[in-house]
């Protein structure tokens, strides 16, 4: 049995229970995949104390802001069983992915952190857990590089302007797989930005966690030659 197994919300959790239905009305979830949330959210909140995993004035909205953000993105790709989480950091959205696709034959989470001490977190969530995912302790740009295996759908939230992501996703996607990239309300500029050096078609989804949240995703990155870019960036 799991260590988090039909727990209640830790006596002295700074989670709040509204909010954790409120995100499982979201983001509806198994009884064995929310037993596995439950392990991870006590566990992240035992390890904020000593290393900030996730910005202390959400811990109170953990299930809406950070689980359902997630786990949102399962169903942009049900088809995926192998994923790529760049930047995981306190498991945003890798560890949460992971959770939920326990128990689905063939599924692997990589989990990229560069970071020691989020890394051996993230490894003792994958164990608490008992989730199908591998840490990469690495720089997400050794990864890329070295990474053989075929991936489905790569992510990340909170980790670059998207004119850097579409640069760390670009051979992945280009092998294949599909690029979603959790992002706030300044995706428009960013998009504005990142056309000056990609050639690429998104798709803009609103966030079912509701605000100015924003999932851009990508099935074809392709890089612009520099004269392509200097006229892009005129305008022409
Ligand atoms: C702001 S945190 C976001 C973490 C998580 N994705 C989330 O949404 O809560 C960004 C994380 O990316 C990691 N990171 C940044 N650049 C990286 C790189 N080039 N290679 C590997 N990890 C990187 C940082 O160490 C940090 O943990």
């Amino acid at each position: 049995m799991l260590a988090g197994m039909s727990a209640p919300l830790q006596k002295h959790s700074p989670c709040s229970a509204t909010d954790k239905a409120a995100a499982l009305a979201l983001t509806p979830v198994s009884s064995e995949t929310e037993a596995r949330l439950d392990a991870y959210v006590d566990l992240l909140v035992q390890w904020q104390t000593k290393t900030n995993l996730v910005a202390p004035s959400t811990l109170p909205q953990l299930w809406t802001r950070h689980i359902a953000d997630s786990l949102q993105l399962l169903a942009l790709a049900p088809q995926a069983t192998r994923w790529a989480d760049l930047g995981s950091g306190g498991g945003f959205p890798g560890v949460v992915l992971a959770c939920a696709l326990a128990g689905v034959e063939g599924a692997r989470v990589d989990l990229v952190e560069r970071n020691a001490k989020k890394a051996a977190f993230l490894r003792e969530a994958v164990r608490i857990t008992a989730s199908p995912a591998t840490i990469h302790l690495m720089d997400i740009g050794d990864y890329v590089e070295r990474s053989e295996d075929r991936i489905d759908c790569v992510t990340a939230r909170a980790l670059a302007p998207l004119q850097v992501l579409l640069g760390f996703a670009e051979p992945l996607v280009n092998k294949g797989a599909k690029a979603l990239f959790l992002k706030g309300q300044d995706v428009e500029d960013e998009l504005t930005e990142a056309t000056i050096y990609w050639n690429i078609e998104p798709r803009i989804h609103s966030s079912r966690t509701g605000g100015q949240g924003r999932i851009v995703e990508f099935e074809h990155i392709e890089r612009r030659d520099r004269r392509g870019a200097r006229q892009a960036w005129r305008g022409s």
